[in-house]
């Protein structure tokens, strides 16, 4: 029996094209963002977010990391504006994370690495679903939010509340009335580049936008999210940690900037 893919030596990133050929394509993510390199594209438009906290639908550790899901059948909670045209609805937002302090982002500043990275998910209304969208060239729009050391992050701790009950892999509860906006930083500032999902199946489709300013989070809060397990009741417990993809190569892509 074929295992699934994931973050082990044996199902890991290095091992994803076996299965998924276009892990070596032309749009891979994540990649190593060099700010000095970035080209300020004064055309490029202040992101417009509005989300509606009542989309929430619940929280699912679904194996590789964790989700809370929104409702995405209207325009309540929608991206638009930044390097994208039309809507784009709101379908999840997760995070990917180090054993330690020192790993855990999928996007890298000059080669450093962040202890975690937030992605909100948005899918391009010109299409019919998120699955249809998923397969377009600009079907997904990804909005990417770096976490350093710091302080506590009250807003992130209603988040990390809900964990104890999504230990395992496939556990979903509830979880309402959660306004995403309030894990966004002050400064409108991000970069964008064309890229790809940064787990199978890979596709192609992802507008990222990575934000400059990080957000905080606590050791505490840290061990919170590696409390978590990659594995299912009554398998032997695996800690869900290093669940990132490392960056990957450019092949000649812009990557662009808001700000000077
Ligand atoms: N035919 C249906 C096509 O849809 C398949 C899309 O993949 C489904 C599950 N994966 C995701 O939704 C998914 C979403 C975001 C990211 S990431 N880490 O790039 O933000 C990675 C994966
Ligand atoms: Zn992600």
């Amino acid at each position: 029996m074929s295992h699934g893919w994931g973050y082990e030596p044996t199902n890991g990133p290095d091992t994803w094209a076996a299965d998924f050929p276009i892990a070596d394509g032309k749009r891979q993510s994540p990649i190593n963002i060099i700010p000095k390199e970035a080209h300020y594209d004064p055309s490029l438009k202040a992101l417009k977010i509005s989300y509606d906290p009542s989309n929430t639908k619940g929280i699912l550790n679904n194996g590789h990391s964790f989700q809370v899901d929104f409702v995405d059948d209207t325009d309540s909670s929608t991206l638009t504006g930044g390097p994208i045209s039309g809507v784009y609805r709101l379908r999840q937002f997760h995070f990917h994370w180090g054993g330690s302090d020192n790993r855990g982002s999928e996007h890298t500043l000059n080669g450093i690495k962040f202890p975690c990275e937030l992605h909100l998910v948005h899918w391009n209304t010109n299409y019919s679903s998120f699955g249809e969208a998923a397969e377009k060239p600009d079907g997904l729009a990804v909005v990417g939010v770096f976490l350093k050391i710091g302080a506590a992050n009250p807003r992130l701790q209603k988040v990390l509340d809900a964990l104890d009950a999504i230990k395992n892999k496939g556990k979903q509860t509830t979880f309402a009335n959660f306004d995403p906006r309030t894990l966004l930083p002050g400064s409108p500032d991000y970069w964008t580049y064309e890229g790809s999902l940064t787990t199978p199946p890979l596709l192609e489709s992802v507008t990222w936008i990575v934000l400059k300013e990080p957000i905080s989070v606590s050791p505490a809060q840290m061990a919170k999210f590696r409390s978590l397990l990659f594995t299912g009741d009554g398998e032997a417990p695996c800690y869900m940690v290093d669940n990132y993809r490392p960056p990957q190569p450019l092949k000649g892509r812009l990557v662009r900037a808001s700000f000077k």
